[in-house]
């Protein structure tokens, strides 16, 4: 085989999958599709079935219900599933795992042995170049840094061009600086190589700075796969409202085709929410909805207060008793127990049947 034998970019399509361990329901009826070289990522809170759905995907656990098709081509079903080392798939994880023996060479053409020599060469020259790293050929890992390791790993999935890359936790071993570099740079890599490819990671800054959609998971559903505006601005469940930033739901009353009452008094949105009048709905209101302002009459009592270097996040409590997220820049520093003004900057409504 030579290194021109496999593609590197792929569709996958995960069709009502479900996965039980011991008759337990682990991943559940769960279905998203990614185009060819696009970068998707599962993002839920621990325990939900990320890795478990990922490692289904890879070919190591059997389905319950459901297909996964690459391509077009049947992957795995209930009664078929296509050995994990016939699927082409590389796989990053957070243990970094690089043979600590052998050179950043002999790691890299770890699975492309069979190629030639001068195509191994080629190969491992050209990805070295890609991340940052010509000349280490003949280091070892322990002489590299975390960040330079994790590059490595990387670089040793996709030498042998995998059809898709599985990246589980793969940068949660480093500190918070270091991940912020490495995570864009490496979407930058993996869409120069037009890879497709799929992150499993609990940390959704993350998420929204290496993908190009997200699945957002909870108790092995998926709520939601869209852009990170998608699910940010537009969340379709209760759940990926409040698991996706930060947001407070106030209790509402329709009043309007395109307005609810509320504890922030009458907002108009700028489109029909399809409500009807009269309706109790729960209105989402996230930080920056809510600003602080000088000028506005409207005020609000500090109850809690987080510096963020560019911005202060206040807790204020609304006339109403309500307490809500408030965005001010970093020049308004403010003491708890102040009153400061509001203002509100919300149109886009987004609203939840009334939990009783
Ligand atoms: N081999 C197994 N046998 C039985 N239950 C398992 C097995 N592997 C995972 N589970 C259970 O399946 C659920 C989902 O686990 P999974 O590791 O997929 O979650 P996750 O979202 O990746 O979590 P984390 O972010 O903590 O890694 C958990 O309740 C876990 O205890």
């Amino acid at each position: 085989m030579t290194s021109s034998s496999s593609t590197a970019v792929s569709e996958l399509s995960i069709k009502n999958v479900s996965i039980a361990y011991d008759d337990i329901q682990i991943i559940k009826e769960v279905s998203f599709s990614l185009k060819e070289g696009q970068i998707g990522c599962l993002l839920g809170p621990s325990g939900c079935g990320k890795s478990t759905l990922l490692r289904a995907i890879a070919g190591f656990e059997p389905l319950a219900e459901g297909e996964i098709h690459i391509d077009g081509e049947l992957f795995a079903s209930t009664s078929y599933s296509l050995p994990p080392e016939q699927r082409q798939f590389g796989m990053v994880f957070q243990d970094i795992a690089l043979f600590p023996h052998l050179t950043i060479f002999e790691n890299i053409v770890f699975g492309i042995k069979h190629w030639s020599k001068q195509e191994q060469i080629e190969r491992v020259s050209y990805l070295l170049e890609l991340v940052g790293l010509s000349g280490y050929e003949t280091r070892y890992p322990h002489s590299l840094s975390g960040g330079q390791q994790q590059r490595i790993a990387l670089t040793r999935a996709m030498a042998p061009k995998p059809r898709l890359l599985l990246m589980d936790e793969p940068f949660s071993g480093l500190d918070t600086k270091l991940r912020e570099e490495l995570v864009p740079e490496i979407r930058q890599i993996l869409l120069q190589e037009k890879m497709s490819a799929i992150l499993v990671t609990h940390d959704q800054l993350e998420a929204f700075a290496m993908a190009d959609q997200v699945s957002v998971m909870s108790d092995g559903y998926i709520h939601q796969t869209g852009s990170a505006y998608q699910i940010y601005h537009k969340p379709n469940t209760r759940f990926v409202a409040s698991f996706i930033g930060h947001g407070d739901f106030l209790a509402s009353v329709v009043c309007g085709d395109d307005c609810v009452h509320s504890d922030l008094g009458e907002i108009k949105g700028h489109a029909p929410h399809g409500y009807d009048a009269g309706e109790k709905i729960d209105l989402l209101v996230r930080p920056d909805d809510i600003l602080h302002d000088d000028e506005s009459n409207f005020k609000g009592l500090i109850v809690n207060k987080w510096f963020r270097g560019s911005h202060f996040l206040y807790r204020v409590r609304l006339p109403s008793g309500k307490v809500v997220y408030c965005f001010a820049s970093s020049h308004h520093d403010h003491s708890v127990g102040q009153r400061i003004g509001l203002s509100v900057h919300l149109d886009h409504l987004v609203l939840f049947p009334r939990e009783s």
